[in-house]
């Protein structure tokens, strides 16, 4: 009974078990002084009613007792929309306002009761759990929303136990309206971040940071993103509608106190702000050149930091600041000296005292660890050095005399944050593991109760092979046809054979260890045994990318690498090719898995992070021989297993066409919008303000 309680509660407000009902408040009494009260008035705050269905009466017209279940009124106030109930309250009423009244309520029930015959037996006969649960005597509720439109069906077997809940996708759509209306608690919501699409993206961090925060402003929140204003001589456009607000601030940091401005561009629902100062002005991505990682990263993310803080305090967008209650959101280590700041500087002065600060980890391999001897620059108080202190192990040192004493951005973080969210719920296990901890396992393992995992969504308006300003045809679930000539496009621009009978491959990130880049170098010969194509995009790894060079030559007809970072040429490999490849060592979450099954292109994906929540194994035999799943997942990092997916995957495609547009099609429906992914984070949000701050 717990479990359906909960279930129910997690759909409605408001959630009475039967029993409950059975026991209390039971009677024959229509459209109660409450209910005539409510309606009247019409009050918001109106949850879902509960009603019991009582199936002994079969034959007889349908009857529903429950107890009013909208907030504020008694509880043994009971409405039954019954025949026999709308002749009582006529018999019971004693003057004529009174009868109009109950008659304009009647008006409603009898509406709903309509709606209950109509789907009540459809939705029973399409559920043989719930009917079998009923047959072997279990319970059955039927939850009626505030507006008698749509209901949920819950059987619960003798046992206690839940068997089955139905939504009905109307009451879903109403309910879900509903709680927007009510539940959402709009917030200042300040979004600290090194990179948000479409002003800088190396990654996907870019990708979240460019559309959760308009998600987020589309749910009524007030959202600002501070980052830094990047000019590169390449992609200086992007900054072009932002105007410069004129507010300069000398942070306390740094020997020379580096003043920073601030520009500002309102888009979407949501402020931009880009901080500008002369070191995010060089040739390069935002974090480094053909030369490797920019010396000075340190430098550049503690300006950010620093410059963050104060956003919220003096800038008067749309005429106001955001002011000292905000929720700071700060992602990976370039923003994780925001929390430190927070507690060792404002809060011990009166300032954000009631602010809250959430850490989201994106890749925990990235932590901002530098020598000890900066930790004077960064501007906290000598006495937080504990908080960022990170001795290295002694077979990680480097020398002799390396006392392996660092500043780790990310470790201070961490113990600063109130709460922190990592995009995937197997993430946010692994990275309390030995193996997926990356030394600080111990440390997040101690913050287990405030750690969350949240998989991100994904931009719909940029990723949507129906209407995709990078791909030369369009598609959808309904039409597939496009797809194919997306890939006669793409063999085309490679220069490959245009043969729609090849499986076409893609493999698209960056050329790093995460990636398991070695495994695909591993693998290739074997790989091209096959008569298959394979397209590889990415930049990193200096090694890796001469690599793909070589093999483009050795392997002409089948193989080709494309070394750099080519946003338009994604959207086409992904488009264009039947499978996509990831065979990530680690993944937090993973983008490009989503948008190839939004694009009918089936992942191989390693099993690990949130690929493993996101990529379902192809079980052909399931769902009455229909088959299930929406790629292959194989389960450990080897060449042989990869090779192993691939090869499944492979004959699929050739031998089982069906199969294979069943893959197509179950990605393709695959909901991983951001307004999902968004009301998660809003539950956070609120459980952080429940909170203190946790340092105070
Ligand atoms: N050469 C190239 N040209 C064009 N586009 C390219 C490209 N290389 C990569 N991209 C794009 O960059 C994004 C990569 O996103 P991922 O989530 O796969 O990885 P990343 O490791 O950067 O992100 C980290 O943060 C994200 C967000 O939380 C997590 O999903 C992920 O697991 C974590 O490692 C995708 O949009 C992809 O198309």
């Amino acid at each position: 009974m717990e479990s359906m309680r909960s279930i129910c509660s997690a759909c409605f407000s408001v959630a009475l078990s039967p029993s409950a009902l059975m026991a209390g408040g039971r009677g024959i009494g229509l459209a109660s002084p409450g209910y005539r009260r409510w309606r009247r008035r019409n009050l918001p705050s109106f949850r879902p009613m509960s009603c019991v269905l009582d199936r002994s009466r079969e034959g007889t017209p349908l009857q529903f007792e429950g107890k009013s279940g909208y907030r504020g009124f008694p509880e043994e106030e009971v409405l039954v929309i019954s025949e026999e109930g709308r002749r009582h309250a006529l018999n019971e009423a004693d003057d004529t306002d009174e009868v109009n009244d109950e008659v304009d309520d009647l008006n409603v029930c009898k509406e709903a009761e309509e709606k209950i015959e109509d789907e009540l037996p459809l939705a029973t006969l399409n559920n043989p759990k719930y009917l079998d649960a009923l047959l072997k005597g279990g319970e059955a509720t039927t939850l009626l929303n505030g507006n008698h439109e749509g209901y949920i069906l819950s059987a619960v077997a003798e046992s206690g136990t839940l068997v089955e809940t139905v939504e009905f996708t109307k009451a879903e759509e109403d309910t879900s309206k509903e709680r927007q209306l009510h539940t959402i608690v709009k917030r200042s919501i300040v979004v600290v971040t090194s990179e948000a699409a479409p002003y800088s993206k190396t990654g996907g961090l870019g990708d979240v940071c460019g559309s959760l925060p308009v998600t987020l402003a589309g749910r009524g929140h007030r959202v600002m993103v501070v980052l830094p204003r990047y000019l590169n001589g390449v992609s200086d456009n992007a900054y072009a509608a932002a105007v410069d607000t004129g507010v300069r601030k000398k942070l306390p940091c740094f020997k020379d106190k580096p003043e920073v401005g601030f520009f500002h561009e309102y888009r979407a629902g949501v402020d931009w702000v880009f901080v500008d100062h002369p070191s995010y002005h060089r040739p390069g991505n935002p974090y480094g050149d053909i030369n490797g990682s920019f010396g000075d990263n340190q430098f550049r993310f503690t300006i950010l930091c620093h410059a963050a803080c104060e956003a919220p305090l003096l800038l008067p967008l749309g005429g106001y600041t955001y002011g000292q209650s905000c929720l700071f959101m700060v992602n990976d280590w370039h923003a994780g000296l925001v929390p430190v700041l927070l507690a060792a500087k404002y809060r011990p002065n009166g300032v954000y005292k009631d602010a809250r600060c959430i850490l989201v980890i994106h890749n925990l391999a990235h932590q901002g660890v530098e020598p000890a001897a900066t930790f004077p620059e960064l501007g906290l108080p000598l006495e937080w050095y504990g908080a960022l202190e990170w001795v290295f192990p002694t077979w990680a040192r480097t020398h002799a005399l390396d006392k392996g004493e660092t500043v780790n951005i990310l470790k201070g973080a961490i113990v600063t944050a109130d709460r922190i969210v990592t995009v995937s719920q197997g993430y946010a296990w692994e990275i309390t593991t030995i193996e997926g901890g990356c030394g600080l396992h111990d440390l997040l393992g101690s913050r287990k109760s405030v750690l969350n995992g949240i998989v991100n969504g994904i931009d719909i308006d940029d990723w949507d092979p129906a209407r995709d300003k990078h791909i030369p045809f369009h598609y959808s679930v309904d039409d597939l046809s496009g797809k194919a000539k997306c890939k006669a496009a793409l063999q085309k621009e490679l220069g490959l054979a245009i043969r729609p009978e090849l499986p076409m491959i893609g493999f698209i990130g960056r050329l790093d260890y995460q990636k398991s880049t070695d495994l695909i170098m591993m693998a290739l010969p074997e790989l091209m045994q096959h008569d298959i194509q394979f397209v590889m995009l990415g930049s990193g790894d200096r090694r890796t990318e001469d690599w793909m060079r070589s093999m483009e030559s050795l392997y002409k007809e089948k193989f080709r690498g494309w070394v750099g970072f080519n946003v338009p040429v994604s959207h086409r490999i992904t488009a264009g090719c039947d499978m996509l490849l990831m065979p990530s060592r680690f993944e937090p979450c993973g983008l490009n898995q989503l948008y190839a099954m939004r694009y009918g292109t089936v992942p191989v994906v390693h099993r690990t992070g949130g690929l493993r929540e996101t990529v379902e194994n192809f079980d052909p035999f399931a769902d009455e021989g229909r088959g299930q799943g929406t790629g292959w997942a194989f389960s450990t990092p080897t060449t042989e297993s990869m090779l192993w997916a691939l090869g499944v995957a492979i004959k699929t495609f050739r031998e089982h066409r069906a199969s294979w547009e069943g893959l197509m099609r179950r990605g393709m429906l695959k909901d991983y919008t951001w307004d999902n992914a968004a009301s998660k984070y809003e539950q956070v949000f609120d459980w952080a303000f429940i909170d203190p701050p946790y340092i105070r």
